[in-house]
């Protein structure tokens, strides 16, 4: 869900984050950014003595970490990536930079110093855009910032310094503490940006995308102090799409509610205990002074998000996305007409859409015309090579009635196929192979299995390719299918395994028939018939599922078949290991009844019960993770 406008623009964008601090793949996950995770290989080891400042040495850290990824991307996977982001955080004490600790003692050392005292905590952010256009030579435009906040410790025993090193949380962060976990019980008080301690400063990260995608224009006045994030092209009231298409609820509801800051600097008026945006009051250092209305934007985006979602199901449905793919861009009433579809009616599901970051509006003469964006172009035209379409219709027409008895799923804990299609399953949400029964004969061919292919293949599109790429020979991948039996699909080839994976996941003919490779679809039972002896076996999707008895059917099968060397890729959504993200993977749990989501530990626990051996564990900020396995 991208509802944030600013984050929006980077939609289609390959986007890299070149940092392995889990806190900020967090943070910007769930701000709905999409992205790849590609640590820095460089070194922090900058001379400190070098920079006047503090900040200076967090940016130019920041600055190589991000260029290093940059340019192996470039080198060595022969990838240009459009924006990578860097960042790095130090901590601050007596004109001292703190770093990482190394060891406990050095822990003990930094968290001393911080002892009862007031310090700083620099992140410096490098956004750079890399720009290939000029031929062979990437360019890269380089955009920094830095934020400061200031953190006081209160006095620290002896006790409560050693107890706190034991927890082992110290060792991967920046002062040898984390402010969002253990580490915030030490706190006393937090002047400026959470998130910016946290690793990442969110809210400073988005206003500079804001200024390099929206500048504001000279006569612009700015409106709201506190709603610092530019919030041009989208709904910025909650009120703006309900006005619309299904509500005609008349006139817009009560003005924003007032945000003047009264007089508090920006950074106060963002200090929070809480990392969560917006509805937080900010509070004095003694969490006293008074509450201050600050509008809620995550409850905002929530209550209009079923709206947004509607709004690109009604238009994939409609073919919008196929009709705006002409590159001249098309006017209301031809897109009216071509549907076709009332004109008023088209006007405002367009205007919904560009708003959303899926069109784009221009003026061609004295007429408007719209277009698709690159991303819509990529992934909603039905007939591109990575469409989604498939699995959009999926969600509007199984998912989205499943979801409206949500409720009585979770106080019943039973499907609701009946209440929703009239029609009785014994899984709390029925899976693909339904909505087959709700579509005509010529429907139904290939619908359901391009719903999940189009999810699995995105597994494709970006670097994963390299994991698998050294199995060269057989690859087996097994997906759920819209036949009422698993399928599996054998490729006899000694190709690059990805490539394989990647073509028979557009499964059409036409494209089919340019690939110098066989693909043999077997139709089969997983559970009960022979699996074919392959290299690699890709489980998409298929585990999260499944109830521990079928799980253990199919990995007791799988281990069997595998002979030493031979790979195992589980490519699931995987949750972190306190099970708070991503959101995505929570939320399709709300759609499963027998099987459960798990963490890349907990795969990686399970698979080597079954002599498979975790090779590597992918975490893509893409609709699948991928783990890798090797049977010993
Ligand atoms: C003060 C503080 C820091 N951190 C973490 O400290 C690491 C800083 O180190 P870095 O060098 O900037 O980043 P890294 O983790 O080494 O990753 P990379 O970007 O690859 O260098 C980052 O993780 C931050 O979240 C917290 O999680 N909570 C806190 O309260």
């Amino acid at each position: 869900m991208v509802l944030n406008p600013v984050i929006s623009k980077l939609g289609g964008k390959l986007v890299v984050l070149a940092s392995a601090s889990p806190r900020r793949r967090e943070i910007l996950t769930n701000v709905g950014l999409r992205f790849e995770v590609v640590p820095s290989w460089f070194k922090e080891t900058l001379d400190k003595s070098l920079f006047k400042a503090p900040y200076e040495y967090a940016v130019e850290t920041a600055k190589q970490k991000a260029l290093e990824v940059a340019r192996r991307m470039q080198f060595k996977h022969l990838k240009t990536p459009d924006i990578v982001i860097g960042a790095d955080t130090v901590v601050t004490v007596d004109g001292c930079i703190l770093e990482k600790p190394v060891d406990k003692q050095d822990a003990y050392r930094m968290l001393s110093r911080l002892s009862g005292k007031e310090h700083s905590v620099y992140t410096g952010v490098v956004i750079i855009h890399c720009n290939s256009e000029s031929g062979e030579e990437v360019e890269y435009d380089i955009v920094d910032f830095y934020e400061e906040t200031k953190v006081r410790f209160a006095e620290l025993s002896e006790e409560m310094l050693w107890e706190y090193i034991h927890s082992g949380e110290p060792m991967d962060k920046a002062g040898g503490y984390g402010i969002q976990a253990l580490g915030g019980m030490l706190v006393e008080y937090v002047h400026g940006d959470f998130l910016n301690v946290v690793g990442f400063p969110l809210n400073h990260f988005c206003k500079t995308l804001g200024e390099i995608y929206n500048p504001p224009s000279k006569n612009e006045v700015k409106r709201v102090k506190y709603d610092s994030i530019p919030s041009v092209e989208t709904f910025e009231s909650p009120g703006d799409l309900e006005n619309g298409l299904l509500a005609c609820e008349g006139e817009r509801e009560a003005e924003e509610p007032d945000q003047k800051d009264g007089g508090k600097s920006e950074n106060e008026s963002r200090s929070s205990a809480s990392p969560q945006w917006g509805s937080v009051a900010p509070t004095g250092a003694q969490g006293q002074t008074g509450w201050k209305p600050v509008f809620p934007h995550r409850i905002a985006n929530l209550l209009d998000g079923f709206k947004a979602s509607k709004v690109l199901f009604a238009a994939s449905k409609l073919k919008v996305f196929d009709l705006l793919s002409h590159p001249e861009g098309l006017r209301v009433a031809e897109v009216a007409e071509k549907i076709p579809a009332s004109v008023v009616g088209t006007e405002r599901l367009l205007d919904a859409a560009v708003s959303l970051g899926l069109l784009e509006k221009s003026r061609q003469g004295d007429s408007v015309v719209f277009k698709n964006t690159e991303e819509a172009s990529r992934y909603l035209v039905s007939t591109s090579e990575y469409s989604l379409h498939g699995y959009i219709m999926h969600c509007n027409d199984h998912v989205w009635p499943l979801f409206g008895h949500l409720e009585h799923a979770i106080r019943e804990g039973t499907s609701q196929n009946e209440r929703a299609f009239g029609k009785k399953s014994d899984r709390l949400f029925e899976r693909v192979a339904d909505i087959t029964n709700l579509l005509s004969k010529q429907q139904r061919k290939g619908r359901c299995s391009k719903a999940m292919w189009s999810i699995c293949s995105t597994l494709c599109s970006t670097q994963e390719g390299t994991l698998i790429a050294r199995f060269r020979a057989a690859c087996t991948v097994i997906v759920p299918s819209c036949k009422r039996k698993p399928r599996l699909s054998r490729c006899n080839s000694a190709r690059n395994a990805m490539q394989t994976f990647e073509k028979i996941s557009q499964r059409k003919k036409p494209y089919m028939s340019q690939v110098d490779f066989d693909v043999n679809v077997i139709t089969g039972d997983f559970f009960k018939d022979d699996l074919p002896k392959a290299d690699l076996y890709i489980l998409a999707r298929i585990l999260h599922d499944l109830p521990e008895e079928k799980i253990h059917i199919l990995l007791s099968k799988l281990s069997k078949m595998c002979t030493p060397g031979c790979g195992l890729l589980v490519a699931e959504i995987f949750l972190d290991e306190e099970r708070k993200v991503p959101c995505r993977a929570l939320l399709q749990a709300l759609g499963m009844c027998e099987g459960s989501q798990r963490s890349a530990p907990d795969y990686s626990q399970l698979l080597k019960t079954y002599g498979f051996t975790e090779v590597h564990v992918k975490h893509t900020g893409n609709f699948l993770d991928a783990i890798l396995c090797v049977k010993q």
